[in-house]
């Protein structure tokens, strides 16, 4: 289906160790994760709480197993600081995945994001922006997508449960308020599918500003419960809420016939957080790599 290089395959390090519940996966070591990837058939990864942050020895171990680095998550607190703190420290994340040959810089507002409270119910308070704040948002990300430009790399947006940015309607703004040349969309269907939006239409809608996929499943009964019994977005998460392609409630077969008809070229990162107590890493990402082979066709 895809073109031959059209796509990469990678995998991120959450269904190891959780960077958002860092006691998930506390006994996996940095060097267990990344060898699994790889012997799971993935190529690539971003960059988890456990990496070296020393980008040579990063590198190396990466290397030894034909492995890269995709992209790296990082927190703007455009509506809530000042711009030139979260522009201080983007400046630092973009050149540490400049070293390590990343293309894309994922950016997610977090200023009043509930994703983070263990105790706060995900579908009652999540933030809702101001006209004032999606000025700041806007405005900033325009800035820090330029920079990003400097160095020939580009600013992915991730849309996230518990944010400001969660809704097709949300998406929808944010892309209108944005540039197209500075500020580029990360495509999640987990957090579009939990959050009750179609993935195909958004995907549709956005395609030529996607530059990043996310690929993550949802079991939709914990969905549900998740809703009816007003839970935290983390509780969701331990209670199972995601989990590999394949394994869920997402027919991934048209969001990929889509990618691979359009100009679509970057990585499809699988991304399933879930307890590994539960669900060993390495099984499901062979579970993973195994649907997207036969669904995909790469
Ligand atoms: O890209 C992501 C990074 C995680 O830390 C986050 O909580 C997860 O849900 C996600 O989609
Ligand atoms: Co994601």
């Amino acid at each position: 289906m895809f073109t031959e290089n059209a796509v990469k395959l990678g995998i991120a390090p959450i269904g190891w160790t959780n960077d958002d519940m860092p006691e998930l996966g506390k006994e996996n070591t940095f060097e267990q994760c990344i060898s699994e990837m790889s012997l799971a058939g993935f190529i690539g990864t971003e960059v988890g709480n456990k990496y070296p942050r020393d980008t040579k020895v990063l590198k190396k171990a990466l290397d030894l197993r034909g492995m890269e680095i995709a992209s790296a998550w990082f927190s703007s607190y455009l509506t809530t600081k000042p711009f030139e703190e979260t522009e201080k420290a983007f400046i630092e994340h973009r050149d540490f995945l400049l070293e390590l040959g990343a293309e894309v810089i994922v950016v997610s507002e977090q200023g009043r994001s509930i994703q983070g409270d263990m105790n706060v119910p995900l579908f009652d308070e999540k933030p809702v922006f101001t006209n004032e704040e999606w000025i700041k948002l806007a405005e900033g990300l325009n800035k820090l997508g330029r920079l990003a430009n400097e160095k020939n790399m580009s600013l992915v947006y991730h849309h996230h449960m518990g944010t400001g940015v969660q809704t097709a309607k949300e998406i929808d703004q944010l892309m209108s308020m944005t540039e197209e040349d500075f500020v580029s969309l990360l495509y999640d269907t987990g957090h579009l599918y939990f959050s009750g939006e179609d993935p195909l239409e958004i995907l549709k809608r956005h395609l030529k500003r996607i530059k990043h996929v996310h690929l993550k499943d949802v079991r939709e009964e914990v969905a549900e419960k998740v809703k009816d019994k007003k839970m935290s977005f983390l509780v969701g998460v331990r209670e199972g809420v995601f989990t590999v392609p394949g394994d869920g409630n997402i027919d991934f077969t048209e969001i990929f016939i889509c990618l691979s008809n359009s100009a679509y070229k970057g990585w499809l990162l699988v991304e399933a957080e879930q307890d590994p107590a539960k669900a060993n890493p390495f099984e499901y990402a062979l579970i993973a790599r195994q649907y997207i082979k036969e669904t995909a066709g790469v």
